[in-house]
């Protein structure tokens, strides 16, 4: 074969491989049709019946020189590319997606804005128990610059014996103490009827990581204007992450700070494994401010400073963490809180680490 022949028949090859990506582009834009429809009707992209169906077929008509693997093998790609393709449109199609929105979602909380740039730091108590109690802990928080309380009022607990909060009692005390010291109030909500309640004593409302997808408590949240900070279930994947916060974006609450709070695994040293990478996935994926839950993570107090800078360095906008001023005696998770004096050593650490920057010094 002279290199005449070979020029001619790659110049053949180059107007095929051009035919070839025409089609495929115009089969992609009717995959893209497709996806729009199962994104209305609310139906799963993957369809592996429909792949092998199409694959037999292909298999049937197959007059060679491929073998059928081969042409197996190749429309299977096709395959994925084109769900791969069905996906990404889904993602620009989220409100809370960074290609919907490229610049940085900033949540201002009085003074302290969540997610521009400067990390901050939420500290409070598990449960609220007293009036004593949250005083103590808002005192150690305002000492250390730290503007964001957060308390339970409405505990979700495991078990039903288990002390479920002072309810409406905890949310006036959280509000007259964060008055007094000039704080901002994030507290869990858990039922859909008591959101325009919280509405009226916190600045930010919690939906916490067992009800990421309780949808009508999202709803309810959406459609407020009060902040939002969304933890990630126990369980739930980054995308099922995310469409939880998308549910309240799309009703109009714009407002979402999203917390990584541990994930379940098989590892019994921790209450939950730390998801790091949840950080900077999170970040690039979405415009919303992200926090680490160390306390909830780690559920030990042992390893709190460094879970703190790993999450810092790792991008987060802020670390919550636990602050009780006699965690032995806590109604709730007695065992991870940290006392007053642990909790300004924590903080001396991460200012010491260069990570985070001095509060106090900045007020
Ligand atoms: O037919 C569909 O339902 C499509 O979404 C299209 C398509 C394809 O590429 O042909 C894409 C993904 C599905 O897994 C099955 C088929």
């Amino acid at each position: 074969m002279s290199d005449a022949n070979v020029k001619q028949l790659r110049e053949e090859l180059d107007s095929i491989n051009l035919e070839l990506l025409s089609l495929l582009s115009k089969r992609a834009s009717i995959v893209q049709e497709i996806a729009d429809i199962k994104t209305k009707q609310g139906v799963t992209k993957f369809d592996p019946e429909r792949e092998k169906e199409m694959l037999d077929r292909l298999v049937e008509h197959n007059e060679g020189p491929f073998e059928n693997d081969a042409v197996r093998h190749l429309f299977k790609q096709i395959f994925k590319a084109s769900l791969q393709l069905q996906k990404d449109d889904s993602k620009k199609h989220l409100l809370v997606s960074r290609k919907k929105q490229a610049e940085d979602t900033v949540v201002t909380l009085g003074s302290t804005q969540v997610g521009n740039g400067t990390p901050t730091i939420v500290a409070g108590p598990c449960s609220v128990e007293s009036e004593e109690q949250v005083r103590a802990v808002a005192k150690a928080l305002k000492n250390n610059g730290v503007t964001l309380m957060r308390g339970g009022a409405f505990k979700p607990r495991t078990s039903p014996y288990d002390f479920q909060g002072l309810g409406v009692e905890g949310l006036e005390i959280l509000r007259r103490v964060a008055d007094e010291y000039e704080l901002q109030v994030i507290s869990e909500i858990v039922s859909p009827s008591d959101i325009e309640l919280a509405t009226k004593y916190v600045d930010v409302i919690q939906i916490g990581a067992r009800n990421m997808q309780n949808f009508e408590l999202l709803k309810a949240a959406g459609n407020v204007n009060t902040p939002v900070l969304l933890k990630r279930g126990l369980s739930a994947t980054m995308e099922e992450f995310l469409h939880a916060a998308e549910y309240i974006v799309s009703r109009g609450n714009k407002n979402v700070i999203l917390c990584e709070r541990g994930i379940r695994t098989y590892e019994k040293w921790t209450r939950n494994t730390l998801d790091i990478s949840a950080v900077p996935l999170l970040k690039n994926e979405s415009h919303l401010p992200v926090v680490v839950d160390v306390t909830h993570s780690a559920g030990r107090r042992d390893i709190l400073v460094p879970l703190a800078k790993a999450a810092l360095a790792a991008g987060a906008d802020a670390v919550m963490v636990e602050v009780h001023p006699n965690p032995a005696v806590a109604l709730s998770d007695a065992q991870q809180q940290i006392d007053i004096p642990t909790f300004d050593q924590f903080m001396t650490d991460l200012h010491a680490s260069k990570l985070f920057p001095s509060l106090v010094e900045s007020k």
